[in-house]
């Protein structure tokens, strides 16, 4: 669906036959009252980051809510299932650098209260290591040269674990941004 809105849908098969799937289950624990940090109750949940691979579909699995996304200019909104079956799609730096900057990659956290334990499963594609990752030609030309050079997947995984990625603001644009690493 994500391919047919930006009319490159016959991409779908090699881009497939290049990712692996990985199923996570969470379990962001309700904090016990013994569990107080100077004298606050702790939070569970995780902190904020973007997802390095294609995309996450996160199903929770109890009504508990706690994932938040940031808009961009530092406010965090919730994400509120429409229903009990609705499930999140949540864009990373892969798919961003695909669609050659019209996916964002948004910041996002789990911010849970400790009251309720929250359970979620998700879904991850994630490119194979050796993976390049290239807009297709369709989504660039003269007027509009990419954002980023072409990368191989793990190149850009083991990147985000050195000194130099952990810093990084925008550990995409570090790696492979064309322009100046403004936001890097
Ligand atoms: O469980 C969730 O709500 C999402 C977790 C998440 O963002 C992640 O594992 O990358
Ligand atoms: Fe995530």
């Amino acid at each position: 669906m994500v391919l047919e809105s930006l009319g490159v849908a016959e991409h779908h098969e090699e881009l497939s036959a290049s990712t692996g799937y990985l199923l996570r289950f969470s379990k962001y624990g309700a904090v016990g009252d013994c569990e107080e940090e100077e004298g606050e109750r702790k939070k569970a949940g995780y902190m904020a980051h973007r997802d390095v691979n294609t995309l996450a579909i996160v199903c929770q699995l109890n009504g508990v809510d706690g994932l938040e996304v940031d808009t961009g200019d530092g406010e965090w909104i919730p994400a509120k299932p429409g229903s009990p079956t609705s499930y999140f799609v949540i864009a990373g730096d892969a798919f961003r650098a695909w669609s050659d900057g019209r996916a964002t990659a948004p910041l996002h956290r789990g911010n849970v209260d400790g009251e309720d334990t929250r359970y979620s499963v998700i879904l991850f594609s994630v490119p194979k290591d050796e993976a390049v990752i290239q807009a297709p030609a369709e989504l660039v030309d003269d007027r509009r040269p990419s954002l980023f050079r072409p990368f191989a997947f793990g190149g850009f995984l083991r990147f985000c674990v050195t000194e130099a990625g952990m810093k990084a603001k925008c550990k995409l644009s570090a790696y492979c941004g064309r322009a100046p690493a403004a936001e890097a």
